[in-house]
């Protein structure tokens, strides 16, 4: 090994390399004698040493060895991911969000997509981590949009360069005009469940280590959706079942349509679902001491709170009046109703100011009626009563 040819090689290399004559430095570049002199020479010393997130090792040839330190991945990132990810979304919410916020703050200054597939020609943008926070949803058209490549193509990885040049109608990335691109698609059961993607626009070294962290954040989700019990089948026909003006969720019709598919699952298959009738304690007063309006207001964030705690095969709908149900299917384990409903009883009290904000509920699921739905029904509604009436008494 000549020293010339060896320093012409890697002076400009930033891996830390340095050549070695009967075990004394004979040439170093600039990385290696970055290197604390302790260390140094410990690495002269020993056959493969883990240093500085490096692996180094040695090449032998005529009594002189090449010593070149490779970069050794470090998991911390992953790990920390896998810690935060799994949690919250057991806790419940809209998996792509919670992703989107657990994933965010991870991934610096770039720009994260967490997208839901809503359906042919449409995706709901849930998570959008940008500039340090996360934006409120927006819907998104697939037609003449990456969209249509990304659940299209065999490969669930996908990296563009330059996408709006391609893209130029796709509102993602004509807005921003990011120089790259990476996708990641989640599927479950071969199906496209929807998409993260980073969106960089130049440095591209830390699209290369954020690329592990979007696969690996899609992998969970992927698992999430494989474990999740079924979604009870939408009664999205908004003529047959209109929504309720005020909040957005589905009103009672639906909600008797959705029940009674419930009961018929849990007869052909055993598949459980957990139902909760909830009722804002003292709206009337609130309306009296605050006006209709607020109260119209208390109600919208309720359902907005509701919605929050639902996994994707969860539904909230408005019974009538002040009373909400909700509706969820589960496998082997119940959901952590009252540990969730009382996160959104505490949220509305911060969001309406009102200190004493709280719900009573009924609680039940189809199991311990034996599948019967109207017992469901009138089960729910005495705890609910129950409830009410001994919220009564401790006030
Ligand atoms: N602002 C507003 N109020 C509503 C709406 N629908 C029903 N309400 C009010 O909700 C209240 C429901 O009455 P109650 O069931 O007696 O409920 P409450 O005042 O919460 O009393 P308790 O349930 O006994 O604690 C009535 O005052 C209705 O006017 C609505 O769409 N907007």
């Amino acid at each position: 090994m000549k020293t010339r040819i060896v320093a012409e090689l890697f002076s400009p290399s930033l891996l830390p390399v340095a050549l070695l004559s009967k075990g004394h430095i004979k040439w170093a570049n600039a990385s290696f004698e970055s290197i604390p002199a302790d260390i140094r020479s410990q690495l002269i010393k020993q056959e493969k040493v883990l240093v500085h997130d490096y692996l180094f090792e040695r090449l032998s040839c005529d009594e002189r060895e090449l010593l070149i330190g490779t970069p050794f991945v470090s998991t911390q990132h992953e790990r920390k991911l896998i810690r935060e990810l799994l949690p919250a979304l057991a806790t419940g919410g809209d998996p792509w969000l919670t992703c989107a916020r657990v994933l965010g703050p991870m991934i610096g200054k770039s720009e994260l997509v967490a997208v839901k597939h809503q359906s042919e020609d449409a995706d709901e943008l849930l998570g959008h981590w940008y500039d340090g926070d996360t934006l409120p949803p927006r819907r998104l058209t697939s037609e003449h949009a990456i969209a249509e490549k990304v659940y299209a193509a065999k490969d669930d990885r996908l990296l563009f360069a330059n996408p709006a040049q391609e893209y130029p109608e796709d509102s993602l990335v004509a807005d921003s005009r990011p120089l790259y691109f990476a996708s990641q698609r989640v599927d479950s059961n071969d199906k496209p469940r929807g998409y993260l993607a980073l969106l960089e626009s130049g440095n591209i070294d830390a699209l290369a280590e954020n690329l592990r962290l979007l696969q690996l954040a899609g992998d969970v989700l992927a698992g999430h959706f494989a474990s999740e019990p079924e979604a009870l089948p939408e009664s999205d026909d908004e003529q047959l079942h209109p929504r309720d003006e005020l909040t957005g969720v589905p009103g009672r019709s639906a909600f008797d349509a959705a029940l009674e598919k419930a009961e018929l699952r849990y007869l052909q298959t055993e598949k459980n679902c957990e139902m909760a009738m909830l009722d804002i304690n003292g709206l009337s007063a609130i309306n009296n001491l605050k006006g209709i309006e607020y109260g119209d207001r208390v109600l919208k964030l309720l359902a907005k709170g509701l919605k929050s705690i639902c996994r994707s095969g969860d539904r909230v709908f408005r019974f009538g009046g002040d009373e909400f149900v909700l509706l969820m299917p589960f496998g082997k384990h119940a959901p952590p109703l009252i540990k969730r409903l009382k996160q959104v009883e505490s949220q509305l009290r911060k969001d309406t100011g009102i200190e004493t904000f709280s719900l009573a509920y009924g609680i039940s699921s189809l199991s311990e009626t034996q599948g019967s739905s109207d017992d469901l029904m009138l089960l729910c509604d005495r705890r609910l009563r129950d409830s009410k009436a001994e919220q009564r008494k401790e006030t």
